[in-house]
């Protein structure tokens, strides 16, 4: 990442650099399309969180993207060459595909000694490696086999840093974290992007990514079904309002065109924003209990209908 050109790290983020490019991209299984047509960017700069239920593809897509899973059509870039061909891959792109798969039988120290020598770095990488992560030197020195899920998050995002790569993929890196190692983790990507890092990390959960991401790419069935910046995503999200009188004000809403829709605990949501709910109210007479801004609503919904898909089709298979 220190190669990166202070140009890049001045160019305004959304006008940063893609540095992972992922084009119509399809992969089935016999039949069954896990990937269906997927295209996304990830910036230098920027966190780009990858959010989807279980099973909607993410980890499919990112298998491609770092070359261990061949695509069925489509492209996927990293660093404008296919990760096959990238020259020096480890010291250009981070990865941690599952933190599970790390040999058990090494310990954290081993496996991070084998990844710099591997990469002829300077032995201090490993014990940088180590601080930053904050695995201490006995944890070091334990088995993999003996460590927690967290501890093995940890020692991944170690490993794939250890090259000092411009590009980190992580796929739910923060599975088995606390809250603590959760707001670790945002603090590290964060100063990692802010450096001019590019990172696209995975998770099922959209508060998880809510707080760590710049940009979000939501798939569902293996398609993309929203894909912009975090504030994008989440200004378009209309009003909460709320009424002891929810018939009078759904009526209201309703005879000035919106489309009220129920919300939480006997609310209502609508895309219009809070000034007009509040007028169209007051005009009809009925008392208002809560109106806000529904920051986030609309992106909650749509990531609740698919969750709620997965877990009928799941309910189903
Ligand atoms: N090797 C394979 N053979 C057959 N089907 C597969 C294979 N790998 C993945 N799939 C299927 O493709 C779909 C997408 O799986 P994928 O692991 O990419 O989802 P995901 O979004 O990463 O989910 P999770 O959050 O559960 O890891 C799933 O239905 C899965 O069962």
């Amino acid at each position: 990442m220190s190669a990166l050109s202070p140009m890049w790290q001045e160019a305004s983020q959304r006008q940063a650099p893609a540095m992972i490019t992922v084009e119509s991209l399809s992969k089935s299984y016999r039949g069954f399309t896990a990937v269906d047509d997927v295209s996304f960017t990830a910036h230098a700069g920027r966190v780009t969180g990858f959010l989807g239920p279980n099973g909607a593809g993410k980890s499919t897509s990112m298998r491609i993207v770092v070359g261990l899973t061949p695509a069925s059509s489509g492209t996927a870039t990293v660093l404008g060459r296919r990760f096959a061909d990238l020259p020096d891959p480890g010291r250009e792109v981070g990865v941690l595909l599952d933190a599970s798969a790390q040999h058990a039988g090494r310990t954290g120290r081993e496996i991070l000694t084998i990844a710099q020598q591997t990469m002829g770095l300077a032995r201090s990488r490993v014990d940088d490696m180590l601080d930053l992560v904050s695995l201490s030197s006995t944890e070091a020195e334990r088995r993999v086999r003996n460590y927690s899920l967290g501890m093995r998050q940890r020692l991944g995002i170690a490993t794939a840093l250890i090259g000092d790569p411009e590009v980190l993929i992580l796929d739910e890196p923060a599975n088995g974290l606390d809250p603590a190692g959760i707001r670790w983790m945002r603090d590290l990507l964060r100063g990692y992007a802010d450096a001019g890092g590019t990172v696209l990390l995975s998770s099922h959960l959209l508060h998880e990514i809510e707080v760590i991401a710049d940009d979000l790419v939501v798939i569902g069935h293996g398609r993309i079904v929203a894909h912009g910046t975090k504030a994008e995503l989440l200004a378009a999200a209309g009003t909460v309002v709320r009424s002891a009188d929810v018939a009078g004000l759904t009526t209201a809403l309703e005879a000035a065109g919106l489309s009220p829709t129920a919300y939480d605990g006997g609310a209502l949501r609508t895309d219009a924003d809070p000034s007009l709910v509040g007028t169209i109210a007051l005009a009809a007479g009925v008392a208002l209990t809560e109106l806000r801004s529904a920051d986030g609503a609309g992106l909650e919904e749509m990531f609740l209908e698919l969750t709620s898909d997965t877990q009928r089709e799941g309910a189903a298979a």
